[in-house]
């Protein structure tokens, strides 16, 4: 990073009581998204250890996952690949049901999306309980790409999405932990 001033981004990220629903507090990104610095220091720091990992792809999950994966495929210079909620992607697809800390989803990926051997990096914004990226995770070994991390801007480490994704020989780079739900 240059000499600009390392900020806080626990600080910067907005937390909401009870959103969707009572007993969860909501880790907001985007009032992150919306700090100029804050939204360059996060997007430089989750692409730093991979500067020199010959990413061939970055998969970023929708929606918020949309938002640092193209910010950090253009940082790396690759290519962005999106993996959407059902019935979103217009290609052929291959597809995984999970379970989130509120609800259950399906999501998709294109087929073709990944050529065998490419290494990939998984980006989202936010890790709970590691359904969405564990099934993001079995898309792309699916589709042949060779998963090199995962990365995220939040971990909730309570609720070990991270541990989830380390069980499953998975890499995991985060920037900032909140305890708690
Ligand atoms: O680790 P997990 O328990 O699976 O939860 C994390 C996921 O939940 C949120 O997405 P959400 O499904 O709310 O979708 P959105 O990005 O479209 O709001 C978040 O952006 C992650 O993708
Ligand atoms: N507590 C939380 N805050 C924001 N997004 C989430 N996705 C899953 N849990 C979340």
């Amino acid at each position: 990073m240059s000499e600009a001033a390392v900020m806080d981004l626990k600080k910067i990220i907005r937390s909401i009581p009870d959103y969707p629903k009572t007993g969860i507090i909501f880790r907001d990104i985007s009032t992150l998204i919306a700090h100029g610095p804050g939204f360059r220091q996060a997007v430089r720091q989750l692409a730093a250890p991979f500067l020199d990992q010959k990413i061939d792809k970055v998969v970023g999950i929708e929606a918020r996952g949309f938002i640092f994966g193209g910010a950090v495929a253009d940082l790396l210079g690759v290519g962005f690949v999106p993996i959407r909620k059902q019935g979103k992607l217009p290609g052929e697809v291959v597809g995984q049901d999970y379970e989130l800390e509120y609800g259950t989803d399906r999501i998709e990926l294109h087929k073709d999306a990944i050529q065998p051997g490419e290494r990939v990096l998984l980006l989202d914004d936010l890790i709970a309980t590691g359904g969405t990226a564990s099934a993001g995770v079995d898309l792309v070994n699916h589709v042949g790409g060779e998963i090199i991390a995962a990365a995220f801007v939040i971990d909730l480490p309570d609720l070990r999405g991270a541990d989830l994704l380390r069980e499953k020989d998975v890499q995991v780079h985060t920037l900032v932990a909140f305890e708690g739900l």
